[in-house]
């Protein structure tokens, strides 16, 4: 179980998370939404470390984060960023290989079963037949993607991901949102696509303005009263015929478009 408790982020006397409580037990995916600039990347930040909290506590089955070495709680908590700078011209086997550091020791070569799930990350990622192409020479979305397959091969029972989808073509999207679903890892994810957070996550935590307005199921927060008051827009919701999941339409200058067809 992972839980935010009491997270607040201050800099330069502004508030950008606020006394932020949030639960994801083992094996659920909750989704954080809201506008540009409402904390989303924030409160992520503080989980996977790359901020520490102004006050309050990322606990991990209890235990606060902040008292781990860095290095141990890497062993738990993957991140998919938006700060995944590759820099240096690895190629994407080796950039996938580096989830392996939290677990190895000195320079140690990967050893067999090591070898073997990074070639099984890149081939659930889609992307093993980039192996041997330096990743400066990717697209955003097969940047994605090795990022991802690396975030795997660290073998975390948490998985922190910060906008996902907002590089992948169609295909990808759903294929990331139908491993999500799948898998049994812990999720917490900030996503833009209210409609891919209504599909794939079990709740969804909307923040806005560093607070958290509201949380529950996909069903009880997208409403349209929570899309008009955080978002600024109305929405008409359906449910997918299918996944019976509810959809958000949007009434993008319905006037207008009412005025067209007179
Ligand atoms: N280091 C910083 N110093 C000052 N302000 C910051 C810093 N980091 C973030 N902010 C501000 O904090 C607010 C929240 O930023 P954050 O990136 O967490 O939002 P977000 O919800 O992830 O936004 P987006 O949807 O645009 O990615 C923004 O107004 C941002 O400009």
């Amino acid at each position: 179980m992972l839980s935010l408790r009491g997270v607040s982020v201050e800099v330069a006397g502004r508030a950008l998370v606020e006394e932020l409580h949030l639960d994801v037990g083992g094996g659920e995916v909750v989704g954080l939404v809201g506008p540009n600039g409402s904390g989303k990347s924030t409160a992520l930040r503080c989980v996977y470390r790359a901020l520490r909290p102004t006050s309050g506590a990322v606990l991990l089955d209890g235990v606060d984060i902040a008292g781990l070495k860095l290095r141990d709680s890497a062993r738990s908590i993957a991140a998919l960023t938006q700060e995944n700078h590759a820099d240096l011209d690895f190629t994407v086997e080796e950039v996938v290989a580096l989830g392996r550091t939290p677990h190895a020791s000195g320079n140690r070569p990967l050893d067999e079963r090591e070898r073997e799930l990074c070639r099984r990350c890149m081939e659930e990622l889609d992307v093993l037949h980039l192996a041997d192409r330096g990743v400066l020479t990717l697209s955003g979305g097969e940047r994605q993607r090795v990022q991802l397959a690396r975030a795997l091969v660290q073998e975390p029972r948490v998985l922190v991901l910060d906008e996902p989808t907002n590089h992948l073509d169609v295909r990808h999207q759903v294929g990331l949102l139908s491993f999500l679903r799948a898998t049994e890892l812990t999720v917490l994810v900030a996503l833009h696509d209210l409609n891919l957070a209504a599909a794939v996550c079990d709740r969804i935590a909307v923040l806005h303005d560093g607070v958290l307005v509201t949380s529950g199921t996909p069903a009880e927060v997208l409403v349209p009263e929570v899309i008009r008051d955080v978002f600024g827009v109305d929405a008409t919701i359906v449910t997918h015929p299918r996944t019976g999941v509810p959809q958000l339409l949007f009434d993008i200058a319905a006037d207008r478009l009412e005025g067209t067809s007179r």
